[in-house]
Order: structure tokens, then C-alpha cells, then sequence
């Protein structure tokens, strides 16, 4: 097993965007060196659920010389609400928390997206350290910079681009992940696959079982891989004025399915059919071969990922997928691929062709 740390850098315009991913193991340590001289006081965000890691973080830092703040709060979803914001706010506000102080994230993806948001709106800018402890966290959520919140309306429909100062990995983390969390972050490695690295999928086909274990060096590869897809699309559109559309794949769908479903599947999940979806759109516009479209359900099968959807669902699903954020007007737009690793827009003004694909993935 590879004792050494891998760093990915993302970079970009400004000087803020430019950043390391670590990845590796027993990364607390580098934590304090990562923060600097110049902090002096960091406010440690975490869920409930995950307060043994919360705690050893702030412990950590307390030792190397740190005042620390901890905001523990709800898990998942739940804690991607503006109330959970304001209650950040609030711990940074009565605790005087200025310009030189920093904001760590420990967990899911929910909490980095939150506490990138807390991190950018507070005094318009403090430093945020993200340290991932789900997959999907980090091969995707803590890198890049994008955070939200949702709303009733819909998924992440409130956020900014603020990168964060450093991404911490520490694949030590992954050993208490629940199975099905692990299932969840592979649908956003093998979206990676299909639009830019088709080397993750020949790696998850030849792997079924290494890819279900925490320690092993197939899915270190795989993180280091998707990682490294993220990072070059960020590091050239951070706003997302074209090609980051590409990390969107299947999520047009997906998050439609998670607003319906009231955020009880799993992002990854929902993502998963959104591929499918995607695929079946593409193939009846004769933009992807039948044998790719086909690879699609046999990869995310063999993950035990979900395919299909409820066939009772389309007009409520539509009625989301109109608050994308690739809409444009009453144009409907979508990631698809015109090949492996060929991401491309298909514009749809008429939604009896997004009905038409969505038979053929509906239950
Ligand atoms: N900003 C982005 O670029 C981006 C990218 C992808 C996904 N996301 C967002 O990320 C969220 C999904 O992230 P997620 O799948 O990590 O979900 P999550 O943050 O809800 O975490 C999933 C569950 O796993 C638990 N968990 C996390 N790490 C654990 C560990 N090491 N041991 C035990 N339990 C652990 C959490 O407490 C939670 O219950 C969604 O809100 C999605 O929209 C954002
Ligand atoms: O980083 C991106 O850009 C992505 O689209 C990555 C997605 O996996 C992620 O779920 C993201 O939060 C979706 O962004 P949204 O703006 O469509 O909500
Ligand atoms: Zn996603």
C-alpha cells in the first residue's frame, strides 16, 4: 500500500484559486501547516453525526496552538439550509471572528457545500480548509470550489464559486463509511469515467470487488483519477461559462429525482439514473452508440446503483428539471455524450423528446 501522499493542484486566474488536493493517509497532521502562521482562530464545521472526527480535528488543533470554535450541525441534506448558515454566522459573529481566521469542513458533501457557503459570505471571504470524509465528498463535493444550499424549490439553487484554501483527503476516513455511502460517491468516479477518463471504467470492470474495499490500491487509483478529472475542468472554467457544464452529467435528471424523492436518495443514486437517462437521450438523437449507451446500465448495474424510475413521476420531474441552473429561458439543456469521454449540450425545446427517452428508463 502507498504510504506517500499524492497532490493535485488546481489552479486558476487568481491567486485564491489556486490550491492543492492532498490525498493520503493520517492527514491531520498536515492541517495546521496547511492553515499557517497568520490564522490564529478556526471554526471546525461538522455534523452530528460525524462528532468523533469533529472533535479529534479540533483536539488536534488546540494542540498545535489554535483557538478553536466548533458548529456542529444536522447531517446531510438537512444541513444544506439556510438556517444552518445563519446559525454558522451566528457562532462567527458572536465570536468575533475576522479576516484572519479560518473555517475547517469535516464530512459529506453537504458540509462542504454549506460551509463553502458560510466561508464566502462571511465578511465576503474567509479561508475555508475542506476535509472530505465521504467519496463522494472527496472526489467531487470538496474540490472546486462551488457550494449551495438548497431551497424548497429545488437543489443548490442558492450558492457561489469560492475555492477552498486546501483539500485535505485522508482515505484513513473511508473505513467507517456505510457501504451504501461508498456506492453512492462511485456513481460521480464513474461520471468522471464517461465524460473525461475512460480508464476509470475499464479499472471498475476489471475490479468488482477491489472497488468495494476502503484500503485498496484500485480505489485509490480511482479517487486520484477523478480527483484529477475535477481539477483539470476547474482549474480552466471555475464559473462555469462552458466546459464544468460537463461535471453536471446525469445531474440534470438527478436532481429533479431528489427533489421529488425529498432528499431521502442518496445524491450518487439519484445520479446514477440521471446517466441513464442522459444515455437513452443521446442514443435517440443518434449521438451515442448503442455499445456505449448499453456500458452505461452495465457498470452502474454491476455498482448496484439504481437504473430506473417511477414512470408516475414525469411531470413533477420536468417541473424540476425547469429550474436547472443549464436552463436558458424555456430551453432545456443537457449534458451527453457523443462517444466516451466526448461530453457534449443537447438544446431540447421540445420536451416529447425528453418523454420519449424517459420511457425507456422509467419503471
Ligand atoms: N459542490 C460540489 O461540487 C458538489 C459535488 C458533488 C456533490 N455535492 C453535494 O454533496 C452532497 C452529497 O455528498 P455526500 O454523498 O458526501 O453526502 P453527505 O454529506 O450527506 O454524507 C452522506 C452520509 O455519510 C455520512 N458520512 C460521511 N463521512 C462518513 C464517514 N467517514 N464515516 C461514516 N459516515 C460518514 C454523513 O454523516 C451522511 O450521513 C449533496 O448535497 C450534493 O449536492 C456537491
Ligand atoms: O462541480 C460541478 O460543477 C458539478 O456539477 C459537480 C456535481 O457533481 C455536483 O453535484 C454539483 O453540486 C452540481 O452543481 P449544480 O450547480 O448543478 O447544483
Ligand atoms: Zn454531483
Amino acid at each position: 500500500m502507498s504510504s506517500e501522499n499524492t497532490v493535485i493542484k488546481v489552479t486558476g486566474s487568481a491567486p485564491t484559486e489556486n490550491y492543492d488536493v492532498v490525498v493520503g493517509r493520517g492527514l491531520l497532521a498536515n492541517l495546521p501547516e496547511l492553515l499557517g502562521e497568520r490564522v490564529k482562530r478556526v471554526l471546525v464545521i461538522h455534523p452530528r453525526a460525524l462528532r468523533l472526527t469533529g472533535d479529534t480535528v479540533r483536539d488536534d488543533l488546540e494542540a498545535s496552538g489554535f483557538t478553536t470554535l466548533t458548529a456542529e450541525i444536522p447531517d446531510a441534506e438537512e444541513g444544506k439550509h439556510i438556517q444552518v448558515a445563519a446559525f454558522c454566522w451566528q457562532v462567527l459573529g458572536q465570536n468575533d471572528f475576522t479576516r484572519s481566521d479560518a473555517i475547517v469542513a469535516v464530512g459529506g458533501g453537504a458540509v462542504t457545500d454549506v460551509a463553502g457557503f458560510v466561508a464566502a459570505t462571511w465578511l465576503r471571504g474567509v479561508r475555508v480548509i475542506n476535509m472530505p470524509t465521504s467519496l463522494l465528498g472527496m472526489v467531487d463535493a470538496a474540490v472546486g470550489g462551488k457550494n449551495g444550499i438548497n431551497t424548497a424549490e429545488g437543489k443548490n439553487l442558492v450558492g457561489t464559486f469560492y475555492p477552498p484554501a486546501g483539500v485535505l483527503v485522508d482515505l484513513d476516513t473511508l473505513d467507517t463509511l456505510p457501504p451504501n455511502e461508498l456506492i453512492s460517491g462511485m456513481a460521480e468516479v464513474v461520471k468522471c469515467g464517461f465524460i473525461a477518463d475512460p480508464a476509470i471504467l475499464d479499472l471498475i470492470e476489471a475490479n468488482p470487488e477491489a472497488i468495494k474495499d476502503t484500503r485498496s490500491e484500485v480505489l485509490r487509483e480511482l479517487i486520484e483519477r477523478a480527483i484529477t478529472v475535477k481539477a483539470t475542468v476547474v482549474s480552466q472554467d471555475l464559473h462555469e461559462s462552458g466546459l464544468r457544464e460537463t461535471l453536471n452529467y446525469g445531474h440534470t435528471l438527478g436532481h429533479a429525482i431528489e427533489l421529488v424523492e425529498r432528499y431521502s436518495w442518496r445524491h450518487g443514486a439519484a445520479v446514477s439514473v440521471g446517466m441513464m437517462f442522459a444515455a437513452e437521450l443521446a442514443r435517440s438523437v443518434g449521438r451515442l452508440s448503442d455499445a456505449d449507451a448499453d456500458r452505461h446500465r452495465s457498470i452502474l448495474e454491476q455498482l448496484g446503483l439504481p437504473l430506473t424510475y417511477r414512470k408516475d413521476r414525469w411531470q413533477a420531474l420536468l417541473d424540476g428539471m425547469r429550474r436547472d441552473k443549464k436552463t436558458r429561458g424555456d430551453l432545456l439543456r443537457f449534458v451527453v455524450l457523443d462517444g466516451i469521454g466526448k461530453p457534449g449540450i443537447l438544446d431540447v425545446p421540445d420536451t416529447s423528446l425528453l418523454f420519449a427517452a424517459y420511457q425507456e428508463i422509467a419503471s
